[in-house]
């Protein structure tokens, strides 16, 4: 971990789990490996990055998420698809501790980064979620320039680079860059809705995270917004680990490796490939939804 957001080291076990982790997803029956092509059984198993066991959220007496059981990979898109109000947003918000801003949120079991519990004692918040960024629904840019919105989490943190370069660096991989780069000093807020986005997406890239959760964040976006953005999480996904939460099942099908099904009650029902989610679910109730009988 490049940036230490824990004063303990807990990562052992987890490291050592994972170095012969073969990942329960590829021991799914619906994933049975084909033994007819053998070049597919030579993709490496990724590591895994978060890790949640019998993680329960409660809202006071309302039960959000029933025990989740997952692990999620490095470097690929996962997408977390279900019926509203089933705990996306939820188990999204666990990742980097936002539900710890809702007072009536209690969370039990265990999420690890890395191997990190990171709801232990050591964990800075604040640390966190500089690996570990976020993107919101509905754009929400600083009513600052565009320059200051990507370099205001790096001064805050303190960052003794280049600061110029970090932000003309975050601004190209948001793809941003050439549409906005003689207008550094404009208002973000002057900016269409999909740029917007991509300038949050630029703020969150900036601290250099790991991991970028999204939650919807196409979905106050037109068509063509929405599609650079999903261009861009494709993009994104060669450098970091996306996880995102949409309604849109296509959108889910279309940017998505890995994709978790989550239904009604806060139960994570279903999850493994993307391709094998939408095409072969093992779980009826999947099926269902998938194929819009209810939703
Ligand atoms: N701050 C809160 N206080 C109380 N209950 C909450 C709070 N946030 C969410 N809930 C409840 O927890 C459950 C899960 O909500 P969550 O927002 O995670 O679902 P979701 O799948 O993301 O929904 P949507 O798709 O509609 O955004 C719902 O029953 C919701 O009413």
């Amino acid at each position: 971990m490049s940036d230490s957001y824990s004063t303990t080291d807990e990562t052992t076990d987890s490291e050592a789990a994972n170095s012969t982790d073969t990942g329960t997803e590829a021991r799914r029956p619906g994933e049975t490996l084909d033994e007819t092509t053998p070049s597919i059984q030579e993709i490496p198993e990724r590591e895994t990055v978060i890790e949640a066991t019998d993680l329960t959220v409660h809202y006071g007496d309302v039960e959000a998420l029933k025990p989740v059981n997952v692990r999620l990979p490095e470097q690929e898109v996962t997408a977390i698809i279900g019926p509203s109000g089933c705990g996306k947003s939820t188990f999204l918000r666990c990742i980097n501790r936002m539900n710890d801003m809702v007072d009536a949120a209690r969370v039990g079991g265990e999420l690890r980064y890395r191997g990190t519990n990171v709801y232990g004692d050591e964990v800075d918040p604040v640390a966190l979620r500089r690996r570990i960024g976020m993107v919101f629904q509905k754009p929400n840019p600083f009513p600052k320039s565009i320059y200051d919105n990507v370099a205001y989490g790096l001064k805050i943190q303190g960052y003794d680079g280049d600061i110029d370069a970090r932000v003309e660096e975050s601004l190209r991989n948001a793809a941003l860059w050439d549409e906005v780069k003689n207008q550094l000093d404009s208002s973000g807020l002057d900016l269409s809705g999909g740029q917007q986005q991509r300038l949050c997406i630029a703020r969150a890239i900036a601290p250099d995270p790991e991991v970028i959760l999204m939650d919807e964040p196409a979905s106050a976006l037109d068509p063509v917004a929405t599609a650079k953005v999903e261009d861009l999480i494709d993009e994104l996904a060669e450098e970091y680990t996306v996880i995102i939460v949409t309604h849109n099942m296509q959108q889910a099908a279309r940017i998505s490796d890995k994709t978790a099904v989550f239904l009604t009650g806060g139960k994570l029902v279903e999850f493994g490939d993307t391709n094998r989610i939408f095409e072969n679910p093992e779980n009826q109730r999947v099926e269902d939804y998938i194929t819009g009988k209810f939703g």
